[in-house]
């Protein structure tokens, strides 16, 4: 059965796996996905978000719970998703001695429906590209390879393992902003990265995996809801902390300094930062190096790492 666009393109219920070995990496998630989304799994090495990405490609079969992708079983129903969903695995493995257009040429010759295989070159940056071979290329331009494979079909889900790994500032803004394009177009993406950024820049909701659970979801800004701001700057010369407002008044959570720089943590950003600079401005000091940060995905990411970390 085949699902209309109102509905979640992808559905995870209580999803388990566990390896040979008895190890369980994925240990009952849940999430789903409406059509048109970016979501991001997040989580430190070995969180299992590979593990998870695995099973929603269809290429493992879940030890419990359920994974619907388009309304199917993605491995019972393998013939039925496969040919609307595009993988970009962690690792492309291509036979080193093809040239990038013999790789793309190949590859669409198994995709139905394929695009043309130079508009999709382009369309990763790969163009000037299509006469070296794929052991030549740099360990970012096989990524861009990677995912001009996963667009050959123009999939309707888009699985991206970790996609901007190894590309440079310039590659990994490019890799945005086609991701951009695509959600723009309806194409419903999900993607794991290790760049918080690149998660908050991108994702509609993101979930954060550790050990196997998820720790939180939500929308990057439901994540991040209630986390510390940062406030960070130089103690002018003769001043002490305890010279600066009463910091517990102020919201402030937290604070380091090593007698020189002075590292805030808020719950009220707007008020300890204005207390702080009326503070600076009434003794006619510059507080050098000021910088002020509201919470992001970065704190709630470190926070929870800490909090599994002290509850495990
Ligand atoms: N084939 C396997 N057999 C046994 N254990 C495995 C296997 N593959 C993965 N694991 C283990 O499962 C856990 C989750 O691995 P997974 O690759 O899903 O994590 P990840 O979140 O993608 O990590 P990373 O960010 O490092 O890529 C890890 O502890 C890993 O060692």
């Amino acid at each position: 059965m085949d699902i209309d666009e109102h509905e979640h393109v992808i559905e995870v219920t209580d999803l388990r796996r566990v390896y040979g070995g008895g190890f369980e990496a994925v240990r009952g998630i849940s999430f789903s996905v409406a059509r048109g989304e970016i979501f991001a799994l997040l989580g430190t090495n070995g969180a299992g978000k590979t593990s998870t990405v695995e099973l929603l490609e269809g290429l493992a079969a879940p030890a419990g719970g359920r994974v619907r992708v388009l309304g199917h079983d993605p491995y019972l129903e393998r013939a039925a998703v496969r040919p609307r969903t595009g993988v970009m695995l962690q690792e492309g493995g291509f036979p080193a001695e093809l040239t990038v257009a013999e790789t793309a040429r190949m590859w669409a010759g198994c995709t139905s429906g394929a695009r043309p295989e130079a508009e999709v070159l382009a369309r990763v940056g790969l163009a000037g590209k299509h006469g070296v071979r794929v052991k030549q290329l740099s360990g970012g331009e096989r990524r861009r390879l990677d995912l001009a494979l996963a667009l050959l079909g123009d999939p309707e889900v888009l699985f991206l393992d970790e996609p901007t790994t190894g590309l440079d500032a310039e590659g990994r803004r490019d890799t945005w902003a086609l991701v951009r394009e695509l959600r723009a177009a309806g194409t419903t993406v999900l993607l794991t990265t290790h760049y918080l950024e690149e998660a908050e820049g991108l994702a509609n909701r993101l979930a954060i995996l550790h050990e196997g659970r998820i720790a939180v979801s939500g929308t990057p800004a439901e994540v991040t809801a209630g986390r510390p701001s940062r406030m960070s700057f130089e103690l002018p010369d003769g001043y002490f902390v305890g010279d600066l407002p009463s910091l517990p008044d102020l919201g402030v959570c937290g604070h380091e300094s090593d007698g020189r720089f002075v590292r805030l943590r808020t719950t009220e950003l707007q008020r300890t930062a204005t207390a702080v600079l009326n503070w600076a401005e009434r003794a006619g000091v510059e507080l050098r190096g000021l910088d002020v940060r509201s919470a992001s995905l970065e704190e709630a990411f470190l926070g929870i790492a800490q909090e599994q970390g002290v509850a495990a």
